[in-house]
């Protein structure tokens, strides 16, 4: 890919656009989001985080004309069988809404002992350079983490109250922006992107 210095953030979410936005602006990279264009939310009938992750990048770079990276990513509980998955937005079904998902997976989290509580958010990014690119740029992270019997801390979005950090003692909602951003699924894809996005611009 020529120089990265401008993409469209193929997203509708605002705490992932906070994160991201926080680490890419530092880089020189001017991200847009996808409402200065108007960009619909897509369906996402993809059955895997990559599939969504292509369907959101695609519709936005084509409406933008820009380079559009997407985010598609979830919680995957242990106990639920790796639940609520690529349908953890819509957990609670539509409209989405952080509250309702996150009472209903105590809800499906109530019997479950402490020790069998654990957890990965899963992070996909995909960076397109245009709505046809063949060679999307993909990279996936997670971070593991408990599942808590009650919400603490205020920061975050979704299921950060929910979501314990043994080694740090907090819950994802109680990290800072930037500490969350250097541990956190979202942060390590994107360096993993980054890393690929330095290969390929080398080679
Ligand atoms: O760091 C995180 N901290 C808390 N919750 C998180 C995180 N990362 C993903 N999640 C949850 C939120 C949502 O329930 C689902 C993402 O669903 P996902 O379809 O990728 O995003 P979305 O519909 O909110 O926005 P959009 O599709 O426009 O990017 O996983
Ligand atoms: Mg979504």
């Amino acid at each position: 890919m020529s120089q990265l210095t401008e993409l469209v953030l193929a997203s509708g979410n605002a705490g992932k656009l906070k994160e991201l936005g926080a680490l890419l602006a530092p880089l020189g990279i001017k991200v847009h989001a996808q409402s200065e264009f108007a960009v619909p939310e897509v369906e996402e009938t993809g059955l895997t985080f990559v599939e969504n992750a292509l369907l959101k990048a695609r519709e936005a770079s084509r409406i933008s004309g820009l380079p559009a990276l997407a985010d598609d990513s979830g919680l995957a509980v242990d106990a639920l069988d790796g639940r609520p998955g690529i349908y953890s937005a819509r957990f609670a079904g539509e409209p989405k809404d952080d509250g309702r998902n996150n009472d209903k997976l105590l809800e499906a989290m109530a019997e479950v002992p402490e020790g069998s509580r654990g957890a990965s958010y899963w992070c996909v990014l995909v960076l397109l350079e245009h709505p046809e690119d063949p060679v999307p740029l993909i990279v996936q992270a997670d971070w593991r983490g408990e599942i808590l019997a009650h919400p603490r801390g205020e920061g975050g979005f979704g299921y950060d109250p929910l979501f314990w950090l043994p080694d740090q003692g907090a819950s994802a909602a109680e990290l800072g922006a930037a500490e969350k951003n250097r541990l956190s699924h979202r942060g390590r894809a994107l360096s993993a992107l980054l890393l690929e996005l330095e290969r390929r611009s080398s080679s």
